[in-house]
């Protein structure tokens, strides 16, 4: 090392009294002529007050005294001996948090075990190192240290590691009997526990405000845990007002978005509610059969008619509520059938020339868009106009991702009680499940978990669990390292490969490794391994 110069800066000049050097500097002008010393405590003042980058000229003093220089340097020593004793290293390496020391300059004196298992960071990598140049090679983001040094206060922050890790650390100045900082002690935790904690807690309270915004609309609709989260909640809102009208509605959304339930739902709330509740899916069955379902017909009036001739469901619903599920697909010839219900409550049955009457609410739904299929001239405006009244547009899952957690613990707890299990979902699950399209939205979500309640052999349902169609979708989350990106698509290749080749022998063989390779690596993803030895 050079000598110490005047114009170098205080931040330079640290590393110049790293542990085990000398306590007193001499410092040397450009032409080399002795200027006088800077002390540890001089550097250790300007340190703590951040004078990082001023002059050490400022600091340097022309003489010191020897008595200075032994006192100090005794107590220094005393101290660095402290932290290489063996009783040190048993003390703080039986600490489960982690630890951290460095001197009053935020030169590191010692780490613990614990903080290099939630760091990484190796003892050789810090030790003797200043705060400072840990950050500026990027190793840690801040220094609690540092900031105890300049403000001699106890301080705690969130710092991250180099490798994406958080950690809590709280760092204790040591004070001398003159206020001087002689070390300061760190505490270090890792917080990435507690993050999946709070996780648990938002979602838990997402529950218990879901169950809240459940207790404004009783549960009459003989559904039970239905789940309202704050994109459906209006809807469910519009649904009791219109229910209380006999206003034609009409319930677009996708497949499974839960149109039925919202159809039950206003009839329930309905003057009707004592009343038939019929539905009819009008895709379901063949056309030509659609109108003898709907309006019923009489004895002999189509070949495979009973004999006796059939009451319709229409007329069935007299005085209830009728629901016709996929009314997009109602045949041209029955729409002008159906528009003469809407508009005058009346129809024949098929074979009959006899009108009859009835009072009935009726409540339409699709998955199509039927404006368009009026453009295309495949659906009559008027009766679109008629059946239009109200409309609800019930959104995809994948819109309403705040009610996925509430849905999958809904449907956990009522299948868990049909099958007599006490199965639970990792959060990691919750979480590609939250990120997951959900084509078939609710009823999807609902098959999926009885199966997984079904053929999963342990207690808590993890991501290795899922279909391989689910674990080859990416959470859309950043992963928060390195080593998370690799395991998820680790775990998306191996999944993947075991759908397609059926075992792990096959699927090692088609990524090019061997068989225990991959069940050694599935389970450390956490994947669920099935009859590895018998295969
Ligand atoms: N808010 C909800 N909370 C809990 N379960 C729900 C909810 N909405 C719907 N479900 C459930 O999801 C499944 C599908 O719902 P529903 O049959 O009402 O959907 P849909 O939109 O009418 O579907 P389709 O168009 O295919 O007939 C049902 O089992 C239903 O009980």
């Amino acid at each position: 090392m050079h000598p110490l110069h005047p114009s170098m800066t205080v931040e330079e000049a640290v590393a110049y009294f790293s542990p085990g050097r000398a306590e007193v500097q001499e410092v040397y002008s450009e032409a080399n002529e002795f200027i006088g010393y800077l002390t540890i405590e001089s550097i250790s003042l300007a340190m703590q007050r951040g004078e990082l980058t001023r002059p050490i000229r400022e600091f340097v003093v022309p003489e010191v005294s020897l008595h200075d220089q032994e006192h100090h340097a005794s107590s220094q020593s005393q101290l660095h001996a402290f932290f290489q004793s063996p009783i040190c290293r048993i003390i703080f390496n039986s600490l489960y948090d982690g630890v951290y020391i460095t001197d009053g300059m935020g030169i590191t004196l010692f780490i613990n075990q614990a903080y290099q298992r939630i760091t990484g960071i190796s003892e050789d990598e810090v030790k003797g190192v200043h705060m400072d140049l840990l950050i500026k090679q990027g190793i840690i983001s801040v220094s609690a240290s540092l900031e105890t040094i300049r403000t001699k206060r106890p301080v705690t922050l969130i710092q991250t590691i180099r490798n994406g890790r958080k950690i809590i650390v709280s760092a204790t100045p040591v004070l001398s009997s003159s206020k001087e900082i002689l070390y300061v002690i760190s505490s270090v935790r890792d917080i990435t526990e507690l993050i999946r904690l709070k996780h648990e807690l938002d979602s838990q309270k997402l529950w218990r405000q879901t169950l809240q915004k459940d207790a404004q609309f009783p549960n009459d609709l003989g559904l039970e845990n239905v789940v309202i989260g704050p994109a459906t909640h209006s809807l469910f809102q519009l649904a009791e007002k219109v229910a209380k009208t006999d206003a034609k509605v009409l319930l677009q959304g996708e497949t499974g978005v839960g149109k039925s339930m919202i159809a039950k739902f206003i009839h329930s709330r309905s003057a009707r509610s004592g009343e038939i509740f019929m539905e009819l899916n009008c895709a379901a069955i063949p056309g030509h059969l659609v109108e003898a379902e709907l309006f019923g017909y009489e004895p002999g009036s189509f070949t495979g008619a009973l004999k006796s001739g059939k009451v319709g469901i229409l007329e069935s619903a007299h005085r209830g509520t009728l629901f016709l599920d996929e009314i997009g697909d109602l045949p041209l010839e029955l729409q002008v059938k159906l528009l003469k219900v809407v508009e005058e409550n009346q129809f024949m049955r098929v074979g009959s020339t006899e009108i009859r009457h009835v009072d009935v609410r009726i409540i339409t739904a699709t998955h199509r868009d039927l404006a368009t299929l009026v453009r295309e001239g495949l659906f009559r405006e008027d009766l679109y106009y008629r059946l239009n009244i109200v409309t609800f547009d019930v959104p995809p899952l994948r819109q309403r991702k705040e009610e996925i957690v509430p849905l999958l613990e809904t449907y956990l707890g009522k299948f868990n009680e049909k099958y007599k299990e006490n199965k639970t979902m990792t959060l990691e699950c919750y979480e590609w499940l939250t990120n997951y399209q959900w084509p078939g939205n609710i009823r999807e979500l609902a098959n999926l978990v009885e199966r997984l309640i079904v053929t999963t052999y342990h207690d808590s349902i993890d991501v290795g669990d899922l279909p391989s169609f689910i674990q080859q979708v990416f959470p859309l989350s950043e992963p928060a390292s390195l080593k998370e990106a690799v395991a998820r698509l680790e775990r998306s290749m191996i999944a993947k490969a075991i759908h397609s080749h059926g075992t792990t022998r096959a699927a090692a063989e088609a990524l090019g490794i061997s068989q225990s390779a991959i069940v050694q690596k599935m389970k450390k993803l956490q994947m669920r391994v099935e009859n590895e030895s018998n295969e």
